[in-house]
């Protein structure tokens, strides 16, 4: 055989094998949860759609609670319970605690500076001692609580200045599209907007300004952001995990390397967990103690465990005194004379979980 015949069998060889390496699937240490079907090469990519939250969840409810999908090459593992999310947050919290890249921070050198994406190591254990020694902490977050109520000041007679005109309250991070969330869902609920008005009128007092200090006493505001927060979560599907290593979970294998991801909004939705599930109804959390800091798998919003969001405490208190000062100041109603029954609630998959026609409401100074 001449030394071009050989070499074309060689490479045809090599070539065969690499197309079979993406069409067969690999044989796995231990047994994958269930999941759907896969096609070649994309995996499940196209089972995912615009809203890969409500898709997820759609699919757990023929898979089950705990799923395999093939995203392109990665493996992925989806949970939607709470009891999974406890053996994710806090039994194996520290083998699923690390983050994969992203390519394409990666080739600018960013990733090295994100916090997010950061792989569990010293680096990472050094910003989030700097997070939460300095910056986020309570007695840190106390001291400069004065620079807050300026800005929330400096907001309110924004809005009084604009007043009857259309306010867009609209955002592109975690902590406005929950300010946005909660404003919709009280404009489309007005009893319960009332409810939080009387609350404010009777703690602050008509004409006072709500300081951080006051949020310990108003019980109705805390459970009108738990249930924004149960139907709304910002990043419905937590931010990624990475599996260091093989972990049983459920007599399952979660594989080394795979993707770990925490379905929140199907969590958030569960009628097994929550009665009346879609329905705002912020009664459901007084005299209860359930919160969203992490010790409660039904609501960990701000996820849980040594990746918990670092900046939930500054984000729990800009919520409450946002969202109490905007009730607290104005009325408010919603613009071109739309029926509060009938707004719009769509949501828009994104690096938070917006509204996807940003909400248009008129205040009225009170
Ligand atoms: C409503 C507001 C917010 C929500 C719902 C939220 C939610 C989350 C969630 C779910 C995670 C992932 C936790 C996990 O993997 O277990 C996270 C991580 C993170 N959050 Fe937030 N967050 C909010 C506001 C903020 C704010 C205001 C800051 C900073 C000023 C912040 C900074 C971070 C950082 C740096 C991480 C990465 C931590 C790490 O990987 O070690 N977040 N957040």
């Amino acid at each position: 055989m001449d030394f071009f015949l050989l070499l074309n069998c060689f490479l045809c060889l090599i070539f065969t094998l690499t197309i079979l390496r993406f069409l067969l699937p690999r044989t796995p240490a231990g047994k994958l949860p269930p999941g759907p079907a896969r096609l070649p090469i994309i995996g499940n990519l196209h089972n995912l759609g615009l809203k890969p939250h409500i898709s997820l969840a759609d699919l757990a409810k023929v898979h089950g609670p705990l799923m395999t999908l093939k995203l392109g090459q990665v493996t992925t593992i989806v949970a939607s319970s709470p009891a999974l999310a406890k053996e994710i947050l806090q039994k194996h919290d520290k083998v699923l605690s690390d983050r994969h890249g992203i390519l394409a921070m990666e080739v600018l050198d960013t990733h090295k500076f994100a916090l997010p994406l950061l792989p569990v190591g010293p680096k990472w254990r050094n910003v989030r001692k700097v997070c939460n020694s300095y910056v986020f902490a309570t007695q840190k977050l106390d001291l400069n609580q004065g620079l807050r109520r300026e800005k929330i000041i400096e907001v309110l007679e924004g809005v009084r200045r604009n007043a009857s005109e259309d306010l867009f309250v609209a955002g592109t991070d975690t902590t406005a599209s929950s300010l946005e969330w909660a404003m919709a869902e009280l404009l489309r609920n007005p009893d319960k907007l009332v409810k939080a008005k009387n609350e404010l009128d009777e703690m602050i007092g008509k004409g006072n300004h709500l300081a951080e200090s006051d949020i310990p006493q108003l019980p109705y505001l805390r459970a009108i952001l738990k249930e924004t927060f149960r139907l709304h979560p910002a990043l419905p599907l937590l931010l990624p995990r990475k599996a260091g290593a093989d972990v049983e979970i459920n007599g399952f294998t979660v594989p080394k390397g795979a993707r770990v991801l925490l379905n929140l909004w199907a969590i958030g939705r569960d009628p097994a967990i929550w009665d009346d599930p879609t329905s705002f109804v912020p009664e459901r959390f007084l005299g209860s103690d359930v919160d969203a800091k992490g010790n409660y798998f039904e609501l960990v919003t701000f996820g849980a465990g040594r990746r918990i969001c670092p900046g939930m405490p500054l984000a729990l208190r800009m919520l409450h005194m946002m969202l109490g000062s905007l009730i607290h100041w104005f009325d408010w109603k919603l613009s071109d004379g739309v029926e509060p029954e009938k707004l719009d609630m769509e949501e828009k998959f994104g690096i938070a979980l917006q509204k996807a026609k940003p909400l248009l409401a008129i205040p009225t100074p009170i």
